[in-house]
């Protein structure tokens, strides 16, 4: 069984506290006593309905809900067995450990090279060299390389929808993350891009953790090892996506999968 990289332990958010901390009034839980734990090297996909707290939960994992104003967050999360909510950890570490893309790329209005260099050049690597072999592998293992060698230093704006997505995910495994988090982020792609990201995200696992939002009931089933599913902010059935999928253990599941709501 593949070792556990992120564990949430009675995992709680609310949202719109307004700084209140008493039980009754700390606006919308959206989370709620959350226990998981996370096998490395895997793809994890969290699926549910609109609104039941999978990119809360996604984004609970870098800590990026803390820069949402009046977030209150208990219980724990670890990440290779350190709490990530402890006084001492630095959230830029973190991000740099669990790296993050979104639902709509987002590449930064420069060239490709450079939207690549970005993380290794904020953490300090100057050496031209050593950023161009980052850069490369970078690219390389996003499945972009052969499509943009030529042009590196040509703006990323300039690149179709799927390759800017592709890049995307360069830009985050240039930093060395062990995890990276994406939160449907083939929503926007045609099928062909689609399938192309579905196949990068499959041989990312080969070295990194990839955990996916997706509405795309299909796509879970295709890519993910493990299924998480979220309803109401409760995580109501976790385990090997074959068997969530054939035969689930949660009646609510079941309805789910079969297209009874959501
Ligand atoms: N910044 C925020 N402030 C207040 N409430 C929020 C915020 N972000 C999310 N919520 C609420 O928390 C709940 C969970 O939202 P979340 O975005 O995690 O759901 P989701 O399952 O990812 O939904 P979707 O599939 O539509 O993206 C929803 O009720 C949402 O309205």
């Amino acid at each position: 069984m593949a070792a556990e990289i992120i564990t949430a332990k009675s995992l709680n958010l609310w949202y719109g506290t307004d700084g209140k901390t008493s039980a009754s009034d700390r606006g919308h839980h959206a989370l709620k006593d959350i226990n998981v734990n996370i096998p490395a090297r895997q793809i994890t996909a969290l699926i549910g309905p609109s609104g039941c707290g999978k990119s809360t939960f996604l984004k609970t994992l870098n800590r990026m809900n803390d820069l949402v104003p009046g977030v209150h967050i208990e219980g724990e999360v670890c990440f290779d067995g350190q709490n990530i909510f402890d006084k001492t950890v630095d959230t830029t570490w973190l991000r740099k450990q669990v790296g993050m893309v979104f639902q709509k790329a987002n590449p930064f209005p420069m060239s490709i090279y450079d939207n690549v260099a970005y993380g290794p050049r904020t953490h300090g690597i100057r050496n031209h060299s050593e950023l161009d072999g980052i850069v490369e592998k970078s690219l390389r293992d996003a499945a972009i390389w052969d499509e943009v060698k030529d042009r590196l230093k040509k703006s990323a704006l300039g690149l179709s929808g799927g390759q800017q997505q592709r890049l995307c995910i360069a830009r985050a495994l240039a930093n060395e993350p062990e995890v990276l988090l994406m939160d449907e982020s083939t929503s926007a792609l045609d099928p062909i891009s689609t399938a192309k990201i579905e196949d990068l995200a499959v041989e990312l696992k080969e070295k990194y953790t990839v955990i996916m939002v997706t509405h795309n009931m299909q796509q879970a089933v295709r890519v993910s090892d493990k299924t998480a599913f979220f309803l109401l902010g409760e995580l109501v059935e976790f385990g090997d996506t074959d068997k969530i999928f054939s035969m689930p253990k949660d009646k609510r599941t079941e309805e789910y999968i079969t297209g009874r709501f959501g």
